[in-house]
């Protein structure tokens, strides 16, 4: 138990062991399930529980502490698991939460008894210390909310503000060297909440009004030293803004198309370009692409046609940015094709269906080796990107 505040405390647990977040997202820094103790005078409340494996480490951590509620922020099992657990331990405790919660509290859990519905603005009076809630629901699922403690400036920020990344020790970003984790918070972003930034958009404009000086998300460090930083990035993302630079996505069986990638990158460079990432689909995880896909305002797609269609791993990035919404990119693309070209189609009417920008797309394609006219096109391709992304 570490405390955060006066009569608020950490009782949240670390998974070094997990390989991948929803079974998809690598963790090879682990990942922490953040749950914190709040004391009035008159009753205890839980904010937010663990994933299901974690309920020992999360009771040993409470060290006796008998809460009267456990306030469920968001419903997703990472955070959720432990509740069927914590209700045989604390039979007394109710569970709060707003009418989609206990929807999927009773669903997910067979839980219908002691439990409390709270609507958007309600208060709870914990004695001396009143928990607030806030209803912002899709950051990322329905149910999702925020629960403000007014005496203490306080927010517990459910998945928002939350990063990859298990907890060294401290709990809170002024007790730490916060640089490893900013990356984890893109990452993060981008997998998990990437697709709702209009939902974010719409919370952070609810919650202009309330003063914070601590958020406490379900994942990572609490922010209280950073505050402004850590809000800034996530308005930012949200916004669908970015930064100077492009990111290279490209599959390549045989070297072809690749050796299109290392042209443009290398004319990007001759323009100006400084930060430039360059992901062979194939070998790169997805959850590293998407996160800096959603840091760089210039993003190039390349890919061989592959049976008549597109190479499955570039596919399967596109289909990615796609679900995400992601908006104002820079945007162009090559391809390549021995007999009958179909990538750069692909990759052309995919990018134009996703809206992601309004302006014609630069594109370069080769049949086999790399032709003079292709190079050509490559140079005159990153040209562009370089010219538009550096504007
Ligand atoms: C399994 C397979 C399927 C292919 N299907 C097509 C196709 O439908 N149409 C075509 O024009 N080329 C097709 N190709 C040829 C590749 O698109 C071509 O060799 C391309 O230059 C490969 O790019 P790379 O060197 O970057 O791997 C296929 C190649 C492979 C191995």
């Amino acid at each position: 138990m570490r405390e955060i505040v006066s009569c608020i405390d950490y009782v949240g647990v670390n998974d070094r062991t997990t390989q991948k977040f929803e079974a998809l997202w690598p963790l090879p820094q682990g990942v922490s399930y953040n749950s914190y103790i709040v004391r009035g005078s008159k009753c205890t409340a839980m904010i937010d529980a663990v994933e299901i494996s974690q309920c020992e480490h999360l009771l040993k951590n409470m060290n006796g502490a008998q809460p009267d509620y456990l306030v469920i922020n968001h419903m997703e099992p990472d955070h959720s698991g432990a509740i069927p657990v914590l209700r045989k331990y604390f039979p007394q405790m109710t569970i709060v939460g707003n009418i989609k919660t206990l929807d999927m509290v009773k669903n997910y859990y067979g839980i219908e008894d002691n439990v409390l519905k709270i609507a958007d603005g309600e208060e709870l009076d914990l004695g001396g210390l009143t928990l607030r809630f806030y209803l912002t629901p899709m950051i990322h699922w329905p149910e999702t909310m925020m629960t403000y403690v007014p005496e203490r400036k306080l927010l517990f920020t459910g998945d928002a503000f939350g990063c990859f990344g298990a907890l060294n020790g401290a709990v809170t970003d002024s007790d730490i060297d916060i640089s490893p984790y900013i990356p984890e918070m893109y990452r993060y972003y981008s997998n998990i909440v990437g697709k709702y930034g209009t939902f974010v958009q719409k919370a952070i404009n609810k919650l202009n009004c309330i003063e914070a000086n601590y958020l406490c998300p379900t994942h990572g460090p609490v922010w209280h030293e950073n505050l402004r930083y850590i809000s800034s990035i996530y308005n930012r993302l949200s916004k669908y803004e970015a930064e100077p630079g492009v990111v290279i996505v490209y599959g390549s069986m045989y070297g072809n198309t690749e050796d299109m990638a290392e042209l443009i990158a290398d004319q990007l460079v001759q323009e100006g370009v400084r930060n430039i990432r360059i992901h062979n689909a194939s070998y790169t995880d997805l959850s590293y692409i998407l996160s800096d896909i959603f840091k760089y305002n210039g993003l190039i797609i390349g890919a061989p046609t592959y049976s008549n269609g597109l190479y499955p791993p570039v596919e399967a990035v596109l289909n990615a940015i796609k679900v995400r919404e992601l908006k104002n990119r820079y945007v162009g693309a090559f391809g390549s094709f021995t007999w009958a070209p179909q990538s750069l189609k692909r990759i052309k009417t995919i990018l134009q269906e996703m809206s992601l920008c309004t302006e014609d797309i630069p594109t370069a394609e080769t049949k086999c080796g790399v032709s003079d006219t292709a190079k050509v096109q490559c140079i005159s391709l990153a040209k562009e990107i370089a010219a538009k992304v550096l504007s």
